[in-house]
């Protein structure tokens, strides 16, 4: 039988992305269709997903959800079966999906997001007219109180899965807003929404869900450290007999080499000669000079988690072995300043885009002979996965998921043709730059570089095990609750 699943988020690609989560969301639907598994998600009608929608329904009105009036619309988008949380009061607003241009967060953040899970948990129960989920699966801090609901609700036995993508963002807010959450009294309380004296989004679906997974196995078990686990490691060990590790895929129809409309000249495993092309186009792109010199990208958030601070020397170190660096990103604004810094000073071998442009990311993947990612922790990463696929190899800390995907070139992997990528030590510039020397002397080499590139295009990260992984732990939790 054919389990009907609710998913709910705050972003899916492709009507609104700010980084992997929505890439996660966008493409578990598809995924899941051939482990018997159909899936509508919910998400907030930010302007962006509203003017993508075309024929809608609406499927059930709220005169008051947390003081605004609202809809619940349903759509089919780009094969996506869609619910959609129209509430103008909340989130027709000009700017991002949490804050405004200017990086600052919605002030009644907790609002908006309480009464996107408020809507997943009327859902869960029976609101909808035809249609009641079998299972709620829900991701990050923005609708994790969504199990929280539900568990305080008539839906309390439907089971319910949170998923962590990063633990670094945990919806935290003052303790007295509480009241203005209309959840029972019984909820407050270490069992329940309260958080270190406030009120824990994230924390309140994790202690609420029938099961918690992350997006890696590596860093399922990192988290249950004080280190990674920030401030919920103590709750996380706790629930460990809850606790999966399920890899994210990639959604090879989108990232696809071989058939990418976005790259000036396709290429498989078999014809990396083509590459070239798209390298040329690249250098092109951010001024960069044509040679032969290993040409790094990196597509990323500028941020501390994603180590970018470590970049600024590393980029030095970089260009001081004849290297090349493209640089498509944006983030902490010091960060952003600091690379700009480094690409004035090295016209020619240094180039920064500050801002988001999926099709260039595309065409990084297909000209960049190696992406850097100097992760601090990384719950799984998306972009090394697309870097294998795309024979552009990844140079990646030892953390989370890019531990758990890369291969490093040692010598014993060499010698097995497992090589794709090479691995340093997290958090350590002289680990960095070692990688960096070594990245300049296996590039040097080329029949090996070419091997390990094959090596990477080879690897199966797409979402078929994963999906199945996902399906067993729905029925199992369904079974469970029967
Ligand atoms: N400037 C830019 N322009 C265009 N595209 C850009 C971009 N900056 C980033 N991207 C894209 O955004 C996505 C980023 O995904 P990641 O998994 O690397 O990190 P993120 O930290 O957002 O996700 C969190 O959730 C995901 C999903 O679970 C986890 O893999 C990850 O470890 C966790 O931190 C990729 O698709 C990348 O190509």
């Amino acid at each position: 039988m054919t389990i009907k699943l609710m998913s709910v988020a705050s972003e899916i690609y492709p009507l609104i992305k700010t980084g992997g989560l929505a890439d996660v969301v966008g493409a578990l639907p598809g995924a899941l269709v051939g482990q018997g598994v159909s899936v509508r998600t919910l998400v907030p009608g930010y302007p962006a997903v509203m003017a993508k929608l075309g024929k809608i329904k609406i499927v059930h009105r709220y005169p008051d959800l947390f003081g605004a009036a609202a809809s619940l619309l349903a759509a089919q988008v780009e094969g996506l079966d869609l619910l959609v949380l129209d509430a103008p009061g909340f989130f027709a607003r000009e700017g991002g999906p949490y804050g405004d241009h200017g990086g600052n967060d919605w002030p009644d953040n907790w609002r908006r997001f309480a009464a996107l899970s408020r809507a997943g948990a009327d859902v869960a129960e029976g609101v909808l007219k035809g249609w009641r989920p079998d299972v709620v699966h829900v991701h990050d801090w923005q609708a994790a109180m969504t199990a929280a609901y539900m568990r305080f609700g008539p839906a309390a036995h439907v089971p319910k899965l949170v998923t962590i993508h990063n633990l670094a963002f945990q919806g935290r807010f003052a303790a007295d807003i509480f009241p203005n959450l209309g959840l029972p009294p019984e909820a407050w309380g270490v069992d329940g929404v309260e958080y270190y004296g406030g009120t824990g989004f994230l924390k309140a679906g994790l202690v609420s869900a029938d099961a918690i997974t992350t997006v890696s196995p590596s860093y399922a078990q990192e988290i249950r450290s004080p280190v990674h686990g920030m401030g919920l490691d103590g709750l996380i060990n706790g629930r460990v007999d809850r606790l999966h590790g399920i890899l994210n895929g990639v959604d090879t129809d989108i990232w696809n080499p071989v058939a990418d409309a976005l790259i000036p000249k396709a290429y498989g495993a078999r014809g990396l000669g083509k590459r070239a092309a798209n390298r040329h186009a690249l250098e092109d792109r951010f001024g960069l000079d044509h040679d032969d010199a290993p040409l790094c990208i990196i597509v990323s958030r500028l941020t501390w988690q994603k180590g970018m601070d470590l970049m600024i020397d590393a980029a030095e170190h970089l260009v001081a072995l004849g290297g090349k660096l493209a640089v498509l990103g944006s983030g902490d604004h010091v960060l952003e300043g600091a690379l700009l810094g480094a690409a004035d000073r090295h016209r020619g071998r240094i180039g920064v885009q500050i801002g988001y442009d999926e099709p260039l990311s595309h065409l990084m993947q297909a000209g960049g002979d190696a992406i850097l990612i100097p992760s601090r922790f990384e719950p799984c990463g998306l972009t090394q996965l697309y870097a294998l696929r795309y024979g552009c190899v990844p140079v990646v800390a030892r953390v989370g998921g890019l531990a758990d995907t890369v291969i490093d070139a040692n010598e014993a992997a060499i010698g097995a043709g497992a090589a794709t990528g090479i691995v340093f030590a997290p958090d350590a510039a002289a680990a960095l730059h070692g990688a960096i020397n070594r990245l300049a002397a296996l590039h040097a080499d080329k029949p090996l570089w070419e091997a390990m590139q094959r090596a990477g295009m080879r690897a199966d990260f797409s979402w078929t095990q994963s999906a199945a992984r996902y399906a067993d732990l729905y029925r199992s939790l369904i079974a469970e609750a029967a």
